[in-house]
């Protein structure tokens, strides 16, 4: 597809041009603000199936240009929802060294340092994403939302390599303790083609990671591929918030 960034001339407010859906309804992230929200008892805890992956899985770590990402064995799925999502990858967005805040979605306006995104698509109705990735029941995007605090031997696994084979590890690690306390919004894709077609569940507790670890991420990539003569450093590769327009955001817990 046509080249798009996060900032300049081809960035957020120019992805319209060649993508209409960014510039359409239901798009994400969104501020995630309380007057806004709605208690759903109906909203059972999410339940992970085989997220704790042995060492002799290799994962794929990959720099897309966009985001670093880790691709994730099929075996790996959401059982608590209307269908079967299995998962593909999970990428992170995140601020700059000199800008921490970097997270997509907010809560009451408050912008965490970075976000993960574990991105399932609906296996029981789609072949694979690429089938899933434009319907409105395709995909189930998990956000968890990052604070620089304490160190989190989690999330030290992959970013101390730099190689491409990351060995298998506990990915319900990444996730907040508390599974059952969320809010959920339908919504899209925050980078193009910025399909309308992702459930979100973005969790209400957020997980912490070091300064250090923190650097390390935002000093792992570089935004132009291998055949790019200059490396140009990846960061701050967040979209902005989205209106919400009539949709409401459902919570899973009571205040
Ligand atoms: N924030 S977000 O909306 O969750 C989100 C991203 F921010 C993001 F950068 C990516 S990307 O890394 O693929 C780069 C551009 O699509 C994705 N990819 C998803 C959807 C597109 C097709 C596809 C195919 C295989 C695996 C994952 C995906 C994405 F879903
Ligand atoms: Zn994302």
């Amino acid at each position: 597809g046509v080249k798009w960034t996060y900032k300049g001339p081809e960035g957020e407010h120019h992805w319209s041009k060649h993508y209409p859906f960014c510039g359409g309804t239901f798009q994400s992230p969104i501020d995630i603000k309380s007057e806004l929200l709605r208690f759903d008892p109906a909203l059972r805890p999410i339940e992970v199936q085989n997220y704790n992956l042995a060492p002799d899985e290799q994962l794929t770590l990959g720099n897309n240009g966009h985001s670093l990402q880790i691709s994730l064995p099929p075996k790996m799925y959401l059982s608590s929802l209307r269908h079967r999502y299995t998962a593909a990858q999970l990428h992170f967005h995140w601020g700059s060294s000199s800008r921490p805040a970097g997270s997509e979605h907010m809560v009451n306006s408050r912008q965490y340092a970075a976000e993960m995104h574990v991105v399932h698509y609906n296996s029981e109705k789609y072949p694979n994403i690429s089938m899933a990735v434009d319907k409105s029941d395709g995909l189930a995007v998990l956000g968890v939302l990052v604070e620089v605090g304490d160190f989190n031997p989690a999330y030290e696994q992959f970013l101390k390599f730099i190689n491409v084979q990351v060995p298998g590890f506990n990915v319900r690690a990444l996730l907040p303790t508390r599974l059952d306390e969320y809010y959920r919004y339908d919504g899209s894709l925050t980078t193009p083609p910025c399909y309308p077609s992702v459930l979100w569940t973005v969790f209400k507790n957020h997980v912490t990671i070091s300064q250090k670890q923190f650097l390390a991420l935002t000093t792992a990539l570089y935004s132009s591929n291998a055949q790019d003569s200059v490396a140009i450093p990846l960061h701050s590769n967040f979209r902005k918030p989205k209106l919400i327009d009539s949709r409401v955001v459902l919570v899973s817990f009571k205040e």
